[in-house]
């Protein structure tokens, strides 16, 4: 692997999404507004917070940093962390910033780092760092000193691990520089493997449920293409500064680019964009479009004032004529690259169209295998004994995918969602996709109208009211958050509703195992007041919407087990 030069500033955060929000391309040019943060009042400094309040900042409960936490934990030993934080030790690192040292790599994160120990280090400690497999020795310098570890920069893999490590299935150029893929290095069966660890870990970790109420957590579903897959990418760049606004040069392409002007990723573990001018798990309509849309950026380079994401997004053609037809009688693909433009996708048999700014899943290849395994859960592994369900609440439905997807299983579908663009986006989606709305309109045919279907913009929460007449025992209710899962209301509801089946689905497996966790340990209740029984975790699967990547998305089925109020030992019900 080559060296990983590092130009970054010593105290640079890990890499995360650019500080400042950056402007869209199509937004109208706005005016910089210089000093608009409030100074402090007069030369007051924030109050200095004592020893005892500093080392009390243990990481946010289920937060990126308190998944970190755990695994520092499982490594270093509870008993020695846990004192660690009583004496207020926790930061006291045995390495300076930009130390180099030599490190032996004994696990990997849930983030897709490895996480390693030194010899040379003077105290228990662990060292996070990229591009590393367990097994493998390499030498590192650190850029980040925080809670009992390091954060370093990866110099090279001293002794490489041929197990696990296979350099030539590397297909992107920027592969450790760039902080988007983790996992190229690694054959695509590893990387299923280790996605299917993060799901037992965060299970173990964040559910509280006992080891025998877990259900054996499956296989992850692969995704059919492992590169050319990503429908969406957002390169970005900063906006020229001062010194470098005072002498443009007028640059019409890549070639005449000035040095400084980057498009593309954040660096890895840092806010710094590198310029990328391919990049390979993205489609190929995606990869076609970027140089045409970077040398645009770049002709018009002295113009922007503040930095800009671009936006690339995989498209079906919105009106399909003969010119737009491929040979294999698909339609021709397009990219969209404004921000109000809008998306046109494919899914099984159904369309979906939806603002290109909004929020739809970034892999449609594995989109068909993703809702057939929810469809299949439902009813082909629902107890005999129950009834047929009916009736789906599809929460946080963004564009509609999965009430969409599955209404044809279904007599009545209701959706809800924020984003009030992705709700009219739904409806619209029910219409192309010929779905009745519901209710159903004065003067229909009862004949020709067996599915209905409505969308309401709203807090998830809110649902619960409006479905409050479905027949709990026929309906299923699918979740499916973002990355902070559930709030409490939202479970008080859930769980007072009552449905038969519950399908959650998340890109944020930790957040759903606490969700799944607080769901199993109340009581449902019944119409009388009296607890009617609980919900049960039947299945949980990882499904890989991003391969090359550490990302995974998890499903988890609960069942609510009637009569059954105590514990929530389910071995028997299951
Ligand atoms: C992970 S996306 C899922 C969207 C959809 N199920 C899909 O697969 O395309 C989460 C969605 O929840 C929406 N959302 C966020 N907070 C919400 C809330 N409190 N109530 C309802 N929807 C919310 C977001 O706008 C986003 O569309």
């Amino acid at each position: 692997m080559a060296e990983i030069s590092t130009t970054r500033e010593p105290s640079s955060p890990p890499s995360g999404p650019p500080a400042a929000k950056k402007a869209r391309l199509d937004d109208p040019p706005k005016v910089d507004v210089q000093g608009d943060a409030a100074p402090p009042p007069g030369n007051a400094k924030p109050p200095k917070k004592s020893k005892k309040q500093k080392f009390k900042d243990l990481p946010e409960a289920c937060s990126s940093e308190d998944v970190l936490w755990q695994e520092i934990k499982d490594i270093l030993g509870a008993e020695y962390v846990d004192t660690a934080v009583k004496e207020g030790t926790v930061r006291k690192s045995p390495f300076e910033q930009r130390q180099e040292l030599e490190v032996e790599v004994v696990a990997m994160s849930s983030s897709g780092t490895a996480l390693a120990t030194s010899s040379s280090a003077s105290r228990p400690w662990v060292v996070v760092v990229p591009f590393c497999v367990p097994g493998e020795t390499a030498r590192v310098r650190v850029y980040n000193n925080s809670r009992l570890h390091s954060v370093a920069d990866l110099i090279e893999v001293i002794t490489p691990n041929p197990t696990i490590r296979d350099d030539s299935l590397v297909e992107c150029k920027y592969f450790g520089t760039c902080g988007g893929c983790q996992y190229q290095m690694l054959s695509y069966e590893k990387q299923l493997e280790l996605k299917r660890d993060v799901v037992v870990k965060a299970y173990t970790k964040f559910s509280d449920i006992p080891s025998s109420s877990m259900p054996p957590i499956e296989s992850t579903m692969p995704s059919p293409l492992q590169y050319n897959y990503r429908t969406k990418i957002t390169p970005h760049f900063n906006a020229p500064n001062k010194t470098q606004r005072s002498n443009p040069d007028n640059p019409q392409n890549d070639t005449d680019k000035p040095s400084w002007f980057n498009i593309g990723f954040n660096r890895v573990g840092t806010q710094k964009v590198i310029d990328i001018e391919d990049c390979p798990i993205s489609t190929p309509v995606i990869r076609a479009a970027l140089p045409a849309v970077r040398a645009n950026a770049i002709a018009n380079l002295y113009t922007y004032k503040k930095g800009v994401s671009l936006i690339l997004r995989d498209s079906l053609p919105l009106s399909t004529t003969n010119a737009d037809i491929a040979e294999n009688g698909e339609p021709k693909h397009i990219c969209v690259t404004n921000h109000r433009g809008r998306v046109r996708e494919r899914v099984g048999p159904n369309l979906f169209e939806y603002p290109a700014s909004s929020f739809f899943q970034n892999n449609n290849c594995v989109m068909p295998s993703l809702v057939s395994y929810v469809r299949e859960r439902i009813f082909d592994s629902a107890p005999s004994d129950t009834p047929t369900p009916t009736h789906l609440v599809d929460t946080y439905c963004g564009a509609g995918l999965f009430a969409i997807s599955l209404a044809s299983s279904f007599k009545i579908v209701a959706g809800i969602e924020l984003s009030v663009e992705s709700i009219q986006a739904a409806s619209i989606n029910a219409k192309l996709n010929s779905l009745p709305p519901f209710p159903r309109p004065v003067g229909t045919s009862k004949d020709n109208v067996n599915r209905m279907i409505t969308f309401q913009p709203g807090d998830a929460t809110q649902i619960f009211s409006v479905v409050s007449k479905f027949p709990a025992s026929e309906t299923v209710v699918v979740i499916d958050p973002p990355r902070k899962g559930c709030d409490e209301p939202f479970i008080e509801q859930l769980v007072g509703f009552g449905a038969q089946t519950v399908v959650y689905v998340s890109c944020n497996v930790h957040t759903q195992a606490r969700d799944v966790g607080m769901i199993l340990r109340r009581d449902v209740g019944g119409k009388d007041g009296k607890a009617k029984g609980k919900y049960v975790l039947e299945s949980v699967r990882g499904f890989d919407l991003f391969p090359q990547t550490a990302h995974v998305e998890s499903v988890a089925v609960l069942r609510l087990v009637e009569g059954q109020t105590e514990g929530m030992d389910v071995d028997s019900a299951v």
